[in-house]
């Protein structure tokens, strides 16, 4: 077990004031801790209905304790959690009572984390999966996250990992007997097969990139079309309440306006942006510039048009996958309607609940299975790529010696050693941590 110096201690619930508040502590500190704010050592792992003292005696609150000792605990280290009544003072004063034990200080974000994963309780996705557990807002974000802090991905690493390291210990054997067994079908042939089809399997997770991110971060919907199509009110029908001005005025909105949708447990960003048009308004080309970009990077596009004053967007290359939006659809009759995947009109709701149910769907094919673990952070998705190059160039480079061949592969399993945190990772450990909150 790793030791640290300091016993650490935090607020791990939610703002006060709340029902219950638990305080966690962890560290060599934490049994003297227990022993004197409860009067004595409560048994291990049981929750006891204590009364909590400070050093002076004065009694803090009645709460429950309970004691985790080394190594079972989530830090592995000794635990303990006092749970309170969630009260602001009530805080303070149990806060003020650990401040006055010698090495115990506050805990930093992530600090709880960071100890189970320096004592081998987690690896770094799991940990990740974690920060993610406790950020996640809707159930598809739940679900990955639960999968990935119990292992899932780790587990996919590692074994991917055990597999490059193996082919290498057979190709560094094959030098090392080389003289004796120049034959022709060697070991190796039958090692690079096997490394063929594992760098389609990692072709096809990191191919899967974008699935995570829908999941994790939102399916990425941005609204464009003309000035004054009714974007703004339609982004504002979605969100339910007044987020974006809407006006007679064209060119109204000139920045990115996104507001976030629970649809069918996935979240699904939708951004609003100003109108294209030709304007000579510097402020406005770079409302216009920004929508284009955000377009460019959206999963879906809703093109809107204004049914009473169609005007096309020539300009805009519109590739991607796109929803042709009607909108005012009040002003117009039937036989106006032409082209459109749908029509809607913010003044009488028509149309609305179609498109929701629309969107739902095209975010929840976005994202697809998600049984299987899905890779979902830029940190993995760079070493996942690392991996594969190198790993290519091992089986591709086939005139070059078997020793540089045995480097690619080396190489790729030091980045897929990275993503887990099972090779040296000190230089990422703080950006890994500090996405924690306090108390985690
Ligand atoms: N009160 C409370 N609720 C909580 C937590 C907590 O720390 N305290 N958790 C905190 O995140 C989560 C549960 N996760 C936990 C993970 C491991 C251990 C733990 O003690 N592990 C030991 C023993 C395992 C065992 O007995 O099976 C170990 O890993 O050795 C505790 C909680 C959610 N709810």
């Amino acid at each position: 077990m790793y030791i640290f110096e300091d016993t650490i201690f935090a607020l791990s619930s939610g703002r006060l004031p709340s029902g219950i508040a638990v305080i966690r502590i962890s560290g060599s500190r934490t049994r003297f801790v227990v022993e004197t704010i409860c009067g004595s050592l409560t048994e291990p792992r049981l929750t006891k209905l204590s009364s909590f003292k400070n050093s002076d005696g004065d009694l803090i609150d009645r709460g429950l304790a309970v004691f985790f000792p080394a190594p079972h605990s989530f830090t592995g280290e000794d635990c303990a959690e006092f749970h309170l009544h969630g009260g602001k003072a009530v805080v303070d004063a149990m806060i003020t009572a650990l401040y006055g034990f010698d090495g115990c200080r506050m805990a930093e974000a992530g600090e709880f984390s960071r100890r189970a994963y320096a004592n081998g309780k987690f690896d770094l996705t799991a940990a990740e999966g974690l920060a993610d557990l406790i950020a996640a807002e809707t159930d598809s974000q739940r679900r990955l996250a639960l999968q990935i802090s119990s292992g899932a991905q780790a587990q996919l690493y590692s074994g991917w990992r055990s597999e490059l390291i193996r082919a290498r210990a057979l190709i560094e054997a094959e030098l090392d007997f080389a003289d004796e067994s120049d034959v022709p079908g060697s070991v190796s042939d039958l090692v690079w097969e096997q490394m063929a089809d594992l760098a389609g399997r990692i072709t096809k997770h990191v191919g899967d990139g974008r699935r995570g991110a829908i999941v994790r971060d939102g399916y990425r919907v941005v609204i464009i079309g003309a000035p004054n199509a009714g974007k703004s009110s339609l982004l504002n029908i979605l969100a339910g309440s007044d987020v974006a001005i809407v006006s007679d005025e064209p060119g109204t909105t000139r920045d990115l306006i996104e507001i976030k949708l629970d649809l069918s447990g996935i979240t699904v960003l939708i951004t609003d942006t100003a109108g294209i048009r030709n304007t000579t308004g510097a402020v406005e080309m770079m409302g216009i510039e920004r929508a284009l970009d955000r377009a460019h990077s959206a999963d879906l596009i809703l093109s809107v048009t204004d049914l009473s004053d169609p005007i096309p967007l020539d300009d805009v290359p519109l590739t991607k996958n796109v929803l042709r939006i009607g909108t005012k659809a009040d002003l117009v009759t039937e036989s106006e309607i032409g082209e459109y995947d749908l029509v809607i009109s913010t003044r009488t709701n028509a149309g609305v609940d179609a498109l929701l149910t629309l969107l739902s769907q095209k975010a929840e094919a976005a994202a697809g299975d998600i049984s299987d673990p899905l890779p979902t952070r830029r940190r993995h998705m760079e070493l996942l790529n690392e991996a594969s190059i190198e790993l290519r160039a091992a089986i591709e480079d086939i005139a070059a010696p078997l020793e540089v061949r045995a480097e690619y592969l080396r190489r790729a399993s030091y980045s897929l050693g990275r993503i887990t945190g099972d090779v040296d990772v000190e230089d990422i450990l703080d950006v890994v941590f500090s996405q924690f909150c306090i108390g985690k």
